[in-house]
């Protein structure tokens, strides 16, 4: 087993201030990237968690977001009215004011399923992706699931080892196919942080930081990839 021996858990006093905080941190890695590379990209996780996080990063002004591009690390296969698209809370919540100009590249191509015509139509369109992410920000699920690495996902081995940049997985507690960037294709960031609120993921985080099969619990490949992790984390 890889030990990660770069884990940083923050702990913030309330969901506010841990929103605050995290978008900074991303907006630090976006100029970063603009003034060294020319362009930024990140890639976001959806779910319930994130809303809050994007109000705030969509309102920074002292980012010319004309030069980045916002992805996310997942997406149910579902089209963007859907109020279980990852997309739509994106477009709602972060995409608006200052971040309006941003350039959004969504995972989820057309269609019922997440054929290989699909995905290729998505990796086409991720092909114009600069290399490094400057910051990617994961979540996690109660059951160790982080993107869509889903215990139990029919591609969970070829998503946490493969180049991608994406594929489809199913799994029985996915809800919907999915889309999911892999493992090796998010970890070429600068910035990776994982955002989890309240004890619940503070105990399965507890969890997966000790012995078992990444299998059980697939955000363990993140902990055990190696690259630095920071944990933001609130009650
Ligand atoms: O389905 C998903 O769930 C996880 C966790 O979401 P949350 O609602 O518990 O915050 C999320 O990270 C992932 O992007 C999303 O597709």
């Amino acid at each position: 087993m890889t030990e990660n021996v770069a884990l940083d858990r923050r702990t913030f006093a309330d969901k506010p201030t841990l929103a605050k905080e995290l978008a900074e941190a991303v907006a630090d890695h976006i100029r970063n990237a603009i003034e060294t590379r020319g362009s930024a990209a990140i890639a976001v996780s959806g779910g319930s968690t994130p809303a809050r996080f994007f109000q705030f990063l969509g309102k920074t002004k002292d980012i010319d977001w004309s030069k980045v591009i916002v992805t996310l690390v997942d997406e149910r296969w579902v089209d963007d009215t859907s109020n279980r698209s990852n997309a739509l809370l994106v477009n709602e919540r972060m995409l608006q004011g200052p971040a309006a100009t941003a350039r959004f590249f969504p995972l989820y191509s057309g269609g019922d399923e997440p054929d290989a015509d699909a995905v290729a139509k998505t990796n086409t369109l991720l092909a114009e992706l600069p290399e490094q992410f400057a910051a990617v920000v994961l979540g996690m699920g109660s059951d160790g699931h982080t993107a869509s690495f889903f215990p139990g996902g029919d591609t969970l081995a070829e998503a946490l080892s493969a180049e991608g940049p994406t594929l489809a997985i199913h799994a029985p507690g996915a809800g919907e196919p999915r889309i999911t960037f892999t493992l090796p294709r998010l970890l070429r960031t600068d910035g990776l942080y994982l955002h989890i609120e309240g004890e619940e993921k503070a105990d399965v985080l507890d969890t997966a930081l000790g012995d078992g099969p990444v299998e059980d619990m697939p955000i363990r490949a993140v902990l055990r990839s190696g690259h630095a992790v920071t944990v933001y984390w609130c009650p």
